[in-house]
Order: C-alpha cells, then structure tokens, then sequence
C-alpha cells in the first residue's frame, strides 16, 4: 500500500493506494450518506456500504449527467430527508463525475459537511478526487460552479479498476500522461508501456507516482492562485470539447485532444516540439474520432474557461518538458494551430 499526504487546507489528509480498501473504509462520524453513480459494478457499491453503514445511499446518473445542478439538488434534498446532521458526513464512491459531484454536495449541504472520497477510475484517483476541486457544469461549460472542498482522506482501492472497461481506463491515462509531461516525465513511459494496465505489475506504483506530482501542486496552492493552473494542461480546448458536445467526448479523451493541441500552441510560439509525446498519447489511447467542428463553435466556451481574467483567455503552454508556463496566444495562432490540430487529426484517423 503507498500513502501519499497532501496539505494545502485547513487539515492535511492522506491518499491511501491499494488494492481491497473499499471493504474497510473507516469514518469517525455516525452518520454517513454514500453517493454512488448508478452504472458502479454492484460488487464495489456493496463493499462501500457493508464498511460504511450509511443512514442513506444516493444512487445518481452515470458520467457528466450526474454533474447538473437538478442533480445537486435532489442529492441535497435525499440527505435533508433522513435529517443528515452538520456532524455526518458525504463519502463518494465511483468516478471522477460523481465524486465531483459528492464533493459539492459536501462542501454546500449545512455549508459544509465532512467529505471522503474512494475513487474507482483510474483518471478518480490520478487527478479527481484529490485537491478539494469539486463542483457540477452548466450548459455554458464545465465545472461552472463549484467550491474548493478538500476531502479528509481519499482511498483508492486499485482493484476496482479491474472492472473498468479497457477504454475508460485509457481514458484516465491522459491525466496521469499529463501530470507526466507538465512535470514528471519518467511517468510517461510508464504510461505508454505495455505494462501499465489493471493486471499489470508496478500499477500501484504508477497511480500513486502519479498521484504525487497533484499532491504537491494542490498543497503548494490549493486555491489556483498560480502553479495549480499548470495541472489545467490540454483543458482549455478539452472543456470545450465536452461542453459543445454535450459531453459525447468524454473528459479523459478530451484532455488526450487538448493536450496535443496545447503542444502545438507551445511550439508555434517558439517553445520545444512536444508534439511527438502527445500524438504518441493519441496513438496509444484511441480515443473516439473527432466530430468536424469549426474553431468558431469552440471559440465561445473557450473563453468561459477559469483561466480567463478581464484580458481575455490564457492557455497552460509547455515551453519545454516539465516547465510549463500560463500565456496568452494570439487569435491568428490559435485558429491557424487548430487547422493543423485537425490536419494532424486527420492523418490518425481520429477525425470523423
Ligand atoms: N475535481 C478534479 O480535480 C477533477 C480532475 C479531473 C477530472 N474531473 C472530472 O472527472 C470527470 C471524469 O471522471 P472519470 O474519467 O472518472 O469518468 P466518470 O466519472 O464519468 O466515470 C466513467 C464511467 O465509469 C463508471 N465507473 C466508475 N468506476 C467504475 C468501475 N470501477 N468499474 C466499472 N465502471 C466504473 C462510471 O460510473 C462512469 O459510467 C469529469 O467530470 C471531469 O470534469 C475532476
Ligand atoms: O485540479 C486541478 O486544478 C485541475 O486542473 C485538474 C484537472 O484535470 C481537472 O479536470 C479540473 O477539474 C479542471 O478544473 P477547472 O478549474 O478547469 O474546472
Ligand atoms: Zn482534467
């Protein structure tokens, strides 16, 4: 088992990585609510409830459908009906959307209530459930609305990814990919090698290496006031990606997307070539191809990104491996980048 501390709020907390720790989940408050997508393999919700007790279980839609405020609300109101008191607490149990969502629901329920989290995606336990990032979307983008609501602890039961369908599992890789090139770039070879699957050897290494470089941004700035930014890599055009298809692109193949398009703005204003590692990402990922979409249907979410201040729209730009840097980029660039982002696209088949 690798522990990993995390600091950065008012308590430090500690992300345990293993495999069998769902069945030994362990809260100090009496009363606990459990929220759960509705499509989590029975045998993981099981484990969850059989160690936790809840005084009620909150079943929510599958992938980005459960992050809407509608959504939000009937979980509040399903914990006001069984009187959760302000000393209980939220656990949430599944992907990163609904732990997204289980984080927010802790963070506003009473104005707060104590929040634990067991992801069981691979992207969850990367990147999702540590760092107190937590919130739902609106139809005008992603993660529109949301509070800074760090967890108590995080476990990350690394036998629950053994029931992920192989894409899903892919699908978080592009986070740890990421947290590989913005600042550890062992971890990408590791990523792209043939043993880094749920059977595979060293996985429990992978997660938790990959879980480290998170952990030492968020407690070093846990508010985004600056080097937090830098784990936004490939979410500019990737949120835009989700928002305008109604989240058809999923978020883990959106990063895959954003990050190859974020290396060609880097190289097009004079940094390093990167493009090499994430079309090697792409190739490895396979991602479902690309709808034609022109820069004019992305440009308007692009601009409700959090990166955004009163001049206009900054991108996560990587001038070289492991340095990234926040910049603006010129209009000309950024449509004549997504003309060969497409180009590029095209010659990988990855564009419908
Ligand atoms: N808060 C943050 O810092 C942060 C970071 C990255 C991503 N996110 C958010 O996370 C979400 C994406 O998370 P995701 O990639 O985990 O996708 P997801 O939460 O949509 O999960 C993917 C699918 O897998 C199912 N699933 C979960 N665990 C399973 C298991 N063990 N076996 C079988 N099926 C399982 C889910 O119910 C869902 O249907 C997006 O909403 C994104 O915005 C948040
Ligand atoms: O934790 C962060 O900070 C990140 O940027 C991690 C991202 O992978 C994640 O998708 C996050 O939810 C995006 O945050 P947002 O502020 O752009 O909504
Ligand atoms: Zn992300």
């Amino acid at each position: 088992m690798r522990r990993i501390e995390v600091g950065g709020g008012a308590a430090p907390y500690a992300v345990e990585v293993g495999p069998g720790l769902l069945g030994g989940l362990r809260v100090p408050e009496r009363q606990v609510a459990l929220i759960h997508p509705e499509d989590l393999p029975a045998v993981w919700v099981a484990q969850a409830q059989a160690s936790l007790n809840p005084v009620v279980t909150v079943s929510v839609p599958a992938r980005d459908e459960c992050k809407t405020l509608e959504v939000y609300a009937g979980v509040l109101s399903a914990l006001a009906a069984v009187n959760l008191p302000r000393d209980g607490a939220v656990v949430g149990v599944g992907g990163g959307a609904a732990t997204d969502l289980a984080g927010f629901v802790a963070a506003s329920y009473l104005r707060g209530v104590a929040y634990y989290s067991a992801p069981t995606t691979l992207l969850g336990m990367v990147d999702a459930a540590v760092g107190g990032k937590t919130g739902v979307n609106l139809p005008e983008g992603k993660n529109l609305v949301g509070a800074f609501w760090p967890p108590r602890a995080v476990w990350c039961d690394v036998a629950t990814l053994g029931t992920l369908p192989p894409a899903v599992f892919r699908e978080g890789a592009a986070e740890a990919f990421k947290h590989g090139l913005i600042s550890d770039p062992g971890l990408m070879a590791r990523v792209l090698s043939p043993d880094f699957r749920p059977d595979g050897p060293g996985l429990e290494d992978t997660v938790a290496d990959a879980i480290a470089v998170k952990a030492g941004v968020v407690t070093r700035d846990l508010f985004e006031r600056g080097e937090r930014a830098f784990l936004n890599f490939g979410h500019t055009l990737a949120h835009a990606l989700e928002a305008v298809t109604h989240h058809a692109v999923p978020h883990g193949e959106a990063v895959g997307y954003g990050m190859h398009y974020a290396a060609r703005l880097s190289r097009a204003l004079g940094g390093e070539d990167l493009t090499g590692h994430t079309r090697a990402f792409l190739e490895w990922q396979r991602p479902s191809p690309l709808p034609a979409l022109e820069f004019g249907d992305l440009a308007p979410f692009m601009a409700r990104d959090k990166k955004a201040d009163s001049d206009g729209v900054r991108f996560v730009l990587l001038p070289a491996l492991a340095a990234p840097e926040l910049a603006r980029v010129p209009e000309t660039v950024l449509r004549a980048e997504y003309l060969g982002f497409q180009a590029d696209l095209g010659a990988l088949g990855l564009l419908r």
